[in-house]
């Protein structure tokens, strides 16, 4: 039987930052409608903006309950995604709530228990997760397996983490705080205010070897286990330059939610490990 599928209309909140201009861009190349309206600071209040080739009106932190869900009485199919900051996160989180819209949330950081509670008594769909690059989610779904079924094989062992992201990122990776998180079931003692951030430009170029042309952008790992005699040791990084691969992602985290809601699936709140798994990953 052949699926039918109506292609969900796109919000992307922050459309002014480098991943809501990367996610518009691959929404616009995906031949995906782009609502031209996007949340983002006081800064952008009122202006319209051009990105991906669209005019996009900017609203700030106020109205937008009344602009919400007025949208969404226009595009009933609605998916908005999240590209801002993470002290915007639970306001924002709140609203999509409130108002009944299935949403993306790429964005890190912010309280993120407050956000599951809220996301979970509201049963809105969401995708939720600070990592939308395929690789990168398939080595945390590695990592998961690897916690689930070895827990405390690595007891003894001490952990160093180096993450070094372009110098305007506000918050700890929020992809080194998921690997952290499964390093603890793995039985290290290690807590996410140990870990080294690089955010000196010159440092990162010089010491992490972060080309000249990714300062701006860029998001390198690095976590070194050690055993307890130093005669054992483990080394796992991933580095990647730009941004496409976390806004191809996105994309296809947006057509998976769509399908899900379309769907009336019984589970509401789904991670990237869940999208991969399901083959929605292109
Ligand atoms: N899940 C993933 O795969 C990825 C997640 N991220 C996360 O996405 C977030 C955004 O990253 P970038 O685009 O690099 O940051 P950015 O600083 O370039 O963009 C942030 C955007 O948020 C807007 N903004 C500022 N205050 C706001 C407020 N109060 N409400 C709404 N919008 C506001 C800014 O105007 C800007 O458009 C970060 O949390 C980052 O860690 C980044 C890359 C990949
Ligand atoms: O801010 C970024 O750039 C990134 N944020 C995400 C995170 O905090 O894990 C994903 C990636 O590291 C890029």
């Amino acid at each position: 039987m052949l699926e039918v599928f109506l292609v969900s209309p796109y919000l992307v909140n922050g459309c002014t930052g480098k991943m809501g201009k990367a996610v518009v861009e691959a929404v616009v190349s995906a031949g995906i409608h782009i609502v031209p309206v996007s949340f983002g600071g006081l800064k952008n209040a009122g202006k319209t903006v051009q990105v991906g080739g669209k005019d996009i009106q900017m609203y700030g932190p106020y109205e937008r309950e009344r602009i919400l869900a007025s949208i969404l009485n226009d595009y009933p199919n609605l998916i908005v995604v999240d590209y801002t900051v993470p002290a915007a996160v639970n306001d924002n989180v709140e609203l999509y709530c409130k108002i009944g819209v299935p949403f993306v949330m790429g964005t890190t950081g912010g309280d993120r228990n407050r956000l599951y509670k809220t996301v979970e008594s509201s049963k809105v769909y969401a995708v939720i997760s600070p990592q939308m690059g395929k690789q990168l989610v398939a080595f945390l779904a590695t990592m998961e397996n690897m916690a689930e079924q070895f827990p405390g094989v690595f007891s003894g062992y001490t952990l160093q983490v180096m993450e070094s992201h372009q110098a305007g990122k506000l918050d700890t990776s929020g992809t080194a705080k998921a690997v952290i998180s499964y390093f603890q079931k793995l039985g290290v003692s290690f807590e996410v205010d140990q870990v080294k951030k690089i955010r000196d430009p010159k440092q990162q170029n010089e010491m992490v070897g972060v080309p000249k042309e990714y300062l701006s952008g860029h998001a390198f790992h690095m976590y070194h286990l050690e055993s307890p005699d130093k005669t054992v040791s483990f080394e796992f990084q991933h580095n990647v330059c730009g941004r496409s691969i976390y806004a191809e992602g996105t994309v296809d985290a947006a057509i998976f939610l769509a399908k899900k809601v379309q769907s009336k699936a019984d589970k509401f709140i789904y991670n990237m490990i869940d999208v991969l798994r399901e083959g929605a990953m292109r």
